[in-house]
Order: structure tokens, then C-alpha cells, then sequence
């Protein structure tokens, strides 16, 4: 880790409590005594705070950059081009500025994003005449990013002793990738809401944003606090899913974007979704932890959402899959 990150590091400790875990180790390798103290460093985030701030290296500044870089040209299109991003799943497609409405936040989203298939779908919606700098600039940003989701998956699943169900359930996710674009808001309009409070439906997301801050989560005494960390580090976020998983341990946090900046931001979210059934791992249901919930159609569960959003997560899993009353 760089010294700045080191300091940023302890800084963050001391301003708020959100867990700083370190990635960036040449020795993190399965089996060595540096991933077991990470993958239960994972797991105890996860349970006391649904998320996290993680130190990588693995995506260079340069590939930030151009990402980030492009982000801004997309954001750029014309409205109707965006509109184009169209999916039947809920929150796959664009999201936001309508025509003529004047709204500060919008989002998109390249379904099964590891592929270069989607990647060029996607940007040929967008640039007709191609433009094969951002596929693959992005193509290879959703790679390492999707790996270290991926890794960070097989620690959670090692540290509840179920490592045996991870090559099945990798082989069956997928990841979608969402960028999101917030516009400075006028002068006279500080502090605007740029994401509404929500948890994400996914099973786990890693999330990178720019220069700009304004990602605030609520922490469990009922404050939101905000979110301080670099543009190269990540903030990986348990999602809806992982609750049913992990039979109620984990809870997802709550978290909304509030926009304060003098430039605009954008974060870029790899979702982790499942493509056909979760169930919850055996061995995670026991006396102390009855079984809660019912295999469930994650896909399924996306579209339940929707019209369900005034619920809590606890709430919209209990009507989706809950097997009893008292589920997290
Ligand atoms: O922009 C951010 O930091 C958060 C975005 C977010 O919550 C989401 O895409 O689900
Ligand atoms: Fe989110």
C-alpha cells in the first residue's frame, strides 16, 4: 500500500467507523495466513456493516482514468440515445432524464458485462460507428474488477466454512455494470439527493467513484455518514441476496448519494447477480440460526422490487422467500 493510502488509512479509521480492509498484499493467496485474517476481516465488515472500503491494485491508474474518461462522454449522448439502453429486467436499462425533465442523476447498465459481446452491444447502441476504445478499455476494467468481486465472494463463502458451493455459484452469476452520472447542481441547490436510500438488489456490489464524493451509508444508530474514500480504492456493498444467503448474518446497508460537489461525479457499480437459484448453504442453518428462507429466483426477486420498494429489505425478502416471521 502507498503511504498516502496508509494515512488515508488511519484517517478513515479515526473519522468514521466503515472497515478498511487491504487487498493489495503479495502474499494473499488461499491457504496462507494473510487470506484466512482477510477472508474473516470480510466476514465481520460484512456482518457488523454490510459493507466495506477495499484497498486493490489490481486496476492501474491509466485504465481509471480512460474508464472514468469515458464515463463522461457517455454521459454526454443525447438523452434519446441513452434511452436506447434497454432491458427487461428491472434496473439493467438507463435510468433517468426523461425528456425535457431536468433531473441531476441518470444510470445504465451492460447486462452479463464480462463478455466482450456486451460490451460492444452496448457501445454500438451507443456509437454506431463503433468505438473500440472504450470496449476495450472497459471490457478490461470489468475483468479485474469482476475478479476481485469474485475473490471477495470465495472469502466470504471460505470464512463461513461453504468454500464447496463457490464454483457452482460463480459459474451461475453474473455481473451487471452500472455507471452513474450525477450533474453539478446549481448554485442555490446544495446538498441535493442524488440516490434516493436504497439497498442493492444484487448479491454483492463493488463500487468506484471519481474525484467527487457524496456516497453516505446509514449506519446502524440510525446516522448516515459519508462515505470518504480515494478514486482508487473500492466500496464493496453487501446486497439484498446476501441476506437470504447467509440466512440472515448480513444485512445490506442502506446507503444514498447526496451531491455537494463543484464537479460532476460518477461511480461505476459491478453487481453480482445470480442467473437462477440461491439457496441458502446448509450449513448455515442450525439451531442458533433456523432456516429463513426459501431457494428464491434471483432474477425473479430483481422484478419483485420494483413494486415493492417501499418495504425494508427485510420486509420484501420475507414476502419473496421468507419460510418465517423473525428473518434478520
Ligand atoms: O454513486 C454511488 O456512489 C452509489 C450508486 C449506487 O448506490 C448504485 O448504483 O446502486
Ligand atoms: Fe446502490
Amino acid at each position: 500500500m502507498e503511504i498516502n493510502d496508509q494515512i488515508f488509512v488511519l484517517q478513515t479509521k479515526q473519522k468514521n467507523s466503515i472497515p478498511v480492509i487491504d487487498f493489495t498484499k503479495q502474499s494473499l493467496n488461499p491457504g496462507t495466513s494473510s487470506w484466512i485474517s482477510t477472508c474473516k476481516a470480510v466476514r465481520e465488515a460484512m456482518e457488523e456493516y454490510g459493507c466495506f472500503i477495499a484497498f486493490d491494485n489490481k486496476v492501474d491508474f491509466e485504465l481509471r482514468s480512460a474508464v472514468f474518461g469515458f464515463l463522461e462522454e457517455l454521459f454526454d449522448l443525447p438523452v434519446e440515445k441513452k434511452m436506447l439502453n434497454t432491458s427487461n429486467i428491472p434496473f439493467f436499462g438507463y435510468i433517468g432524464k426523461m425528456p425535457n425533465a431536468d433531473q441531476l442523476y441518470e444510470s445504465m447498465g451492460i447486462e452479463d458485462s464480462t463478455t466482450i459481446d456486451a460490451v460492444q452491444s452496448f457501445a454500438n447502441l451507443m456509437w454506431p460507428s463503433g468505438n473500440n476504445q472504450f470496449c476495450e478499455s472497459m471490457h478490461s476494467y470489468i475483468n479485474q474488477v469482476s475478479q476481485l468481486g469474485d475473490m471477495m465472494t470465495r472469502m466470504l463463502f471460505e470464512s463461513y466454512g461453504v468454500e464447496n458451493y463457490y464454483d457452482s455459484h460463480v459459474k451461475s452469476s453474473s455481473y451487471l455494470l452500472r455507471p452513474n452520472g450525477y450533474k453539478v447542481p446549481k448554485d442555490n441547490e446544495a446538498n441535493i439527493l442524488g440516490a434516493i436510500p436504497h439497498t442493492d438488489a444484487s448479491f454483492l456490489t463493488v463500487l468506484q467513484q471519481n474525484e467527487a464524493p457524496g456516497l453516505e451509508i446509514k449506519s446502524k444508530d440510525g446516522t448516515w455518514i459519508s462515505v470518504d474514500f480515494p478514486p482508487s480504492s473500492f466500496v464493496v456493498m453487501a446486497g439484498d441476496a446476501l441476506l437470504a444467503w447467509s440466512n440472515g448474518r448480513i444485512s445490506p446497508c442502506l446507503h444514498r448519494v447526496t451531491i455537494t460537489g463543484k464537479i460532476s461525479r460518477y461511480s461505476v457499480g459491478l453487481f453480482s447477480y445470480h442467473n437462477g437459484i440461491v439457496e441458502v448453504p446448509k450449513e448455515l442453518a442450525d439451531e442458533k440460526y433456523p432456516l429463513k428462507f426459501k431457494p428464491f429466483d434471483h432474477l425473479g426477486y430483481y422484478r419483485f422490487v420494483v413494486p415493492n420498494l417501499a418495504l425494508s429489505v427485510e420486509e420484501r425478502l420475507k414476502a419473496f422467500c421468507g419460510l418465517q416471521d423473525d428473518i434478520a
